[in-house]
């Protein structure tokens, strides 16, 4: 009864991305055994990210760690009658139960922008949080699929892969720094101006809006390739040039709207559940699964770099190339490249000097 009841709702769930997996392939009883943990799990991300984790039929242990407040987030989570079994970690102390046997750790732990700040403003106490939480998650479980949502980004990442190869269990195929937001946003942005269908769904014809995101997760070093975007669409330069500007400062426009309550939580908390659940499928074996992310790469000349990656069994299966781009795209490209390469150096630096 209970069994029975709980596959009519994994199969009635309707979140975008997260339900399609059973609908594709794995029905909720034969899914292998995945256990997520959601490192920041009782803030403004970490809530409602917790909720969409449990709504994911491929989760089959979810453990929601903060400093603190977690064990009312778990106790509130756990009666939605989904497969995960749902557990609170608060503190320190209670870290390595928290990570024990992760498949995927999602970490949305630290500091959000006020408006007037940069994401780099947030290093200085986000690259600490980062830091001691990676140095755990080589400890308890060296194996997991990383997901950084951790600002700023294009630093969190490479003190996360130093953090790694210090404790000799960096794996670059599971380190990933989510910037699944970036191509939400620019999905949304380019549906609105070329009159597409912002998202698929079974009952719409139009083809799916997709728009290739790369770079790093900061101003320019955001580049979404719209000459690359699906279905194609006859914008004129301005255009092209507005909807880069509007993607690049999507994160900026949530945090000036917020007016000091800090920055985008719900949107962030769906992209993270989009990329949480690709890195599931991929593990799992589903085949095709691409989604872009901030990860190690030869793309371009930086060491880490977003582009679209292929993810598998062991994580990133392929990182693909840039495809062919205008010559406003290799401008931005060009452009972005200084900027990112310090912030990466700057994180590579913290690591290894602390
Ligand atoms: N990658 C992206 O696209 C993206 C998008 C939005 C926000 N962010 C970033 O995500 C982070 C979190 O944003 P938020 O709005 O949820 O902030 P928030 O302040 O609402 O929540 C952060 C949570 O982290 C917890 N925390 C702090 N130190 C911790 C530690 N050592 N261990 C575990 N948890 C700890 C806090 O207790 C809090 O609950 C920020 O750095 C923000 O810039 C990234
Ligand atoms: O803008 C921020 O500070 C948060 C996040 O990186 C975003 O893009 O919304």
């Amino acid at each position: 009864m209970r069994t029975s009841m709980l596959k009519s709702i994994v199969r009635r769930s309707s979140v975008p991305g997260v339900s399609s997996v059973s609908r594709r392939g794995f029905a909720s009883g034969s899914a292998p055994e995945r256990k997520v943990a959601v490192l920041g799990a009782a803030g403004g991300i970490g809530q409602p990210l917790s909720l969409l984790m449990k709504l994911n039929p491929l989760v089959s242990r979810l453990a929601l760690y903060d400093i603190a407040g977690t064990p009312g987030v778990a106790a509130d989570v756990s009666h939605i009658n989904t497969r995960s079994e749902v557990a609170g970690f608060a503190g320190e102390e209670q870290l390595g139960q928290a990570l024990e046997g992760a498949d995927v750790v999602i970490i949305p732990a630290g500091v959000p922008r006020k408006p007037g700040m940069t994401r780099d403003d947030l290093f200085n106490i986000n690259a600490g949080i980062v830091k001691s939480l990676c140095t755990a998650i080589a400890k308890y479980c060296p194996h997991a699929l990383v997901n950084m949502i951790s600002n700023p980004v294009n630093s969190t990442v490479p003190i996360a892969a130093e953090v790694f190869k210090k404790a000799g269990t960096y794996d670059e195929k599971r380190l990933f720094g989510v910037t699944t937001l970036d191509v939400v946003r620019a999905k949304t942005f380019y549906a609105g101006k070329a009159r597409a269908n912002v998202a698929g769904t079974f009952l719409c014809l139009l083809p799916e809006v997709n728009v290739p995101v790369v770079g790093g997760h900061a101003g320019i070093t955001i580049l979404p390739l719209f000459s690359q975007a699906t279905p194609t669409a006859n914008l004129s330069d301005e255009e092209i040039e507005a909807l880069t500007k509007r993607t690049q400062d999507g994160g900026t426009e949530v945090v000036e709207a917020k007016a000091g309550k800090g920055s985008a939580t719900l949107s962030m908390a769906y992209a993270g559940a989009i990329f949480a659940d690709a890195c599931l499928k991929g593990l799992n074996g589903v085949p095709d699964v691409v989604e872009c992310s901030f990860v190690q790469s030869n793309v371009t000349e930086l060491p880490f770099f977003a582009s679209k990656v292929r993810l598998g069994k062991n994580g990133v299966e392929e990182v693909l190339g840039l495809g062919q781009l205008t010559d406003y795209e290799k401008k931005g490209l060009e452009a972005l490249k200084p900027e990112l390469l310090s912030s990466i150096e700057k994180g590579i630096k913290f690591a290894n000097a602390n």
